[in-house]
């Protein structure tokens, strides 16, 4: 009898012992399923810890402090947004934002959403959240600290450490960069004033897409002068390792000058389009200081122009603000230049505006800061480039200079086959000598091409064009003669 039910306690053990077994493993299996399936949630993961601890990787929008957005964010959210609209991915709130494309919307997981995914077998899950932001605002103190924070937590188990961190993550990241690529739409930026509301949100800068129609393809300008930018432009693109070896920032300056119409503006819009980089236009009397100069540079992302436009203009460079000041005033009421404002007027900007110094320019260019991240290309444009200080311009600082000029018989055929589709004309004779005696811009010269009524033709262009040419023609004839009359009085006193 004590034998049977010594057996029988001890077959009940083994039966209690396995049944513990098969029901951990129900459990287990049950548990991971919950933690990682796609009816993941928080308690499940905590249960699944006790039975196989997790590991989770935390990647923040901001890690340089609140600087710069992070990339590796930027990538894990790119990457995500397929398995956030995945219909089985169990988010139930996204986030949408327009894309590339008319009607296109880019959607990503909302704010403590998570979501489960699978590489190589082996499932880890994704979690977005944000908190505010502490009540003084962190390290950068007051109005800079207003914006929440935002994060992704990725758990996995500790089991798959190796496989998550050695490669799932840089294989998160590749995706998502080929994501974004893949939804970029291109963007044309300018810089918030420090006295917007929402620079503070560490936004520095605000954009609208960037639809400038205008390519090389469409560009005048002798075919030899083209084809060398878009060479060197070719170069810098696919420079990464040659800048890497000679252990140079990835970054190229152009400085473009001419006189007004001469296609600067436009050059710098053909550029961004054959690139296909984004464009952020600095307007420098808005930026107070130097620093600020430098945190919006900071915020600019790679595979864009940072365009400063008349930087003679902007601000004063060279230190000799009065000295300069009176020149510019001279020059003013010699030509009428436009850029030029009430003098008052602009001495009162000065007082309140930039202070943002030449030694500010030259180091957002190429001090250290300016070696962060990379594929950037700046670009000046002055029509005054006597003017502007050769500490400035110099190569290495502005590597490439383009002299843009006027229009020469070359970018005038140019400019008749794209507005008027003709490649000969019995007029082209008499432009091309013309051309020889007057200097008028392209953008003079396409206007004179484009059709004024619904009659207008090529004839009629050209014709339009050849009286202008004359009419300048003889402007000039007699400046030239009231010029040699007034020598010719000085002589005789
Ligand atoms: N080389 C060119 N080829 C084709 N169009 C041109 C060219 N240059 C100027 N244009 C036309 O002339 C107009 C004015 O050109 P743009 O604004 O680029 O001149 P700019 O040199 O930037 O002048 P500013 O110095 O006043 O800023 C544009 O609408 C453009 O279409
Ligand atoms: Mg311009």
């Amino acid at each position: 009898m004590e034998e049977s039910s010594a057996a029988w306690a001890s077959l009940n053990s083994g039966v209690v012992l396995s049944l513990i077994a098969v029901l951990c493993s129900m459990v287990w299996n049950n548990l991971e399923g919950l933690f990682f399936g796609r009816r993941f949630n928080r308690q499940a993961r905590r249960l699944a810890a006790i039975v196989d601890p997790y590991l989770s990787v935390t990647i923040a929008e901001y890690d340089g402090g609140r600087m710069k957005q992070s990339d590796a964010y930027k990538e894990v959210q790119a990457y995500l947004q397929r398995a956030s609209c995945d219909a089985g991915g169990g988010v139930r709130h996204l986030k949408a934002e327009t894309a590339k494309g008319a009607d296109a919307l880019v959607l990503s997981m909302g704010d403590n959403e998570e979501v489960a995914d699978v590489f190589r077998g082996v499932t880890v899950s994704w979690q977005a959240y944000s908190t505010p932001p502490p009540e003084n605002g962190g390290y950068w103190g007051g109005r800079h600290g207003r914006a929440d924070r935002r994060f992704y937590h990725l758990f996995f188990l500790e089991r798959d450490r190796d496989l998550v961190l050695g490669e799932y993550l840089p294989y998160v990241r590749r995706e998502g960069r080929a994501v974004m690529v893949k939804n970029r739409k291109r963007k044309l930026f300018t810089n918030l004033s420090a006295d917007d509301d929402r620079w503070w949100g560490n936004r520095m800068w605000s954009h609208v897409a960037f639809e400038h129609p205008k390519t090389f393809e469409t560009l005048a300008m002798k075919p030899a002068k083209k084809k060398e930018i878009m060479d060197d432009l070719d170069a810098f693109r696919n420079g990464k390792e040659y800048y890497a070896r000679v252990g140079k920032p990835w970054k190229r300056g152009y400085l473009l000058y001419g006189p007004p119409g001469t296609g600067k503006s436009t050059m710098i819009a053909a550029m961004a389009n054959y690139l296909d980089y984004d464009i952020y236009d600095i307007e420098l009397t808005s930026v107070r200081t130097n620093t600020d100069l430098r945190k919006i540079f900071i915020e600019t992302t790679n595979k864009s122009i940072i365009v400063i436009e008349d930087i003679d203009c902007s601000l004063d460079l060279t230190g000799k603000r009065k000295k300069k000041k009176k020149a510019k005033d001279a020059a003013a009421a010699k030509d009428g230049d436009k850029k030029d404002g009430d003098p008052e007027e602009e001495e009162e900007k000065d007082k309140e505006g930039s202070k943002v110094t030449l030694s500010g320019v030259l180091n957002f260019i190429d001090g250290l800061w300016s070696a962060c991240g990379g594929e950037r290309i700046i670009v000046f444009t002055t029509n005054h480039v006597d003017k502007l200080d050769p500490a400035l311009i110099r190569r290495g600082r502005m590597d490439k200079h383009i002299e843009m000029s006027y229009c020469c018989f070359e970018a005038f055929k140019f400019l008749a086959k794209i507005y008027l589709g003709v490649e000969s004309h019995h007029l082209f004779d008499a432009v091309e000598s013309l051309l020889a005696e007057v200097e008028i811009t392209p953008a003079d010269v396409s206007e004179n091409l484009t059709p004024k009524s619904d009659g207008g033709n090529a004839d009629t262009c050209l014709a339009d064009l050849v009286m202008e040419l004359k009419r300048m023609k003889a402007e000039k004839a007699q400046a030239g003669g009231k010029e040699a009359a007034a020598v010719a009085a000085d002589d005789e006193e």
